[in-house]
């Protein structure tokens, strides 16, 4: 596997696959990689000739207070991840190199609607800063194919709304999330909990299916979802949000049947995110 740090090398090494003919799949990440990410690269892999993952964290989709320094940074380790994963070439450009001016001076990508609320809510801008660099990937890469967790479940749906507005020739591809054996979604951010936080987090996943179960049993929206949050306070967490929404992120109506239950939820300093697809009665 090649490492290109370089914007030139990049297309470069990419005007060699496209003249072959060869199908491209991309994988954006922020690196420190764990099998949740390694699972997109074989999604990847299962769909293309070439699988190009991208390692950088993206200083403009992290706010003032969060944790863009702490952020962990593993590329070695990343490096021999990838390759053993079946990985044919990895982006990791500078700051400077994804953004040569101030982030201010910066052209962005908005998506409205399916950014307002949850995470949208909880991190302002931090979308923006998503289609941004994912938006600039897609014109540097051209994927045929570019893959993304469920676990960041409202993100997905962004990126899906901003390939279909700006007509982006790409397949986006959702990948189901991976779990640790006691049910907690695998994270990098999972790295920063003591053992007694640790200890506490598949708290989140255990809530969720809990109100999975009753509103699939048909018990009424509001109280599950009140119970739900003080059963998270009572655990310890700080929730950001616990909702129920429509699979494609729209209100819950009583013709909805495919829903999900999203979660943010700090633990201490760190803020962990979870999912669960469920289906409404009639
Ligand atoms: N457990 C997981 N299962 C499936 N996909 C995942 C999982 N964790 C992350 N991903 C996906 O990997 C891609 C890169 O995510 P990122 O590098 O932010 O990893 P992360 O572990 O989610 O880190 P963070 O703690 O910053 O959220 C995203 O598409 C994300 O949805
Ligand atoms: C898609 C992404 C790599 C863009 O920086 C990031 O938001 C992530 O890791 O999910
Ligand atoms: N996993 C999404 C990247 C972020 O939290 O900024």
């Amino acid at each position: 596997m090649r490492t290109l740090r370089e914007i030139p090398a990049l297309r470069e090494a990419l005007a060699d696959v496209r003249r072959r003919g060869e199908r491209i799949a991309l994988v954006p990440t922020m690196g420190n990689l764990h099998d949740g990410h390694l699972a997109l690269v074989a999604a990847a892999r299962e769909r293309a000739d070439v699988v190009i993952a991208t390692i950088f964290v993206n200083p403009m989709q992290f706010g003032p207070n969060e944790d863009l320094d702490a952020y962990p940074r593993t590329l070695e380790a990343d490096q021999a991840g990838l390759e053993a994963a079946g990985c044919d070439l990895l982006f990791a450009p500078e700051v400077s190199t994804v953004y040569p001016r101030p982030l201010e001076a910066q052209t962005r990508i908005a998506v409205p609607e399916v950014t307002e609320g949850l995470c949208g809510g909880s991190r302002p801008g931090h979308f923006d800063g998503v289609t941004t660099i994912v938006g600039m990937l897609f014109n540097l890469v051209q994927p045929d194919f570019a893959c993304f967790g469920e676990k960041d479940y409202q993100q997905l749906a962004v990126i899906r709304r901003m390939v279909a507005d700006l007509h982006f020739p790409i397949e986006i591809v959702g990948v189901p999330i991976v779990r640790a054996e006691d049910g907690l979604a695998l994270s990098s951010r999972n790295g920063y909990l003591s053992a007694e936080q640790r200890a506490v987090a598949p708290r989140l996943y255990q809530t969720l299916g809990e109100l999975r179960e009753a509103l699939e049993a048909g018990e009424a929206t509001g109280p599950t979802l009140a119970r739900g949050y003080a059963r998270l306070q009572q655990a310890g967490f700080a929730p950001d949000y616990l909702e129920l929404r429509a699979a494609d992120l729209g209100p819950v109506t009583p013709t909805t049947r495919e829903a999900v239950l999203l979660a943010a939820a700090r633990l201490g300093a760190t803020r962990l995110i979870d999912n669960l697809t469920l289906t409404l009665p009639r």
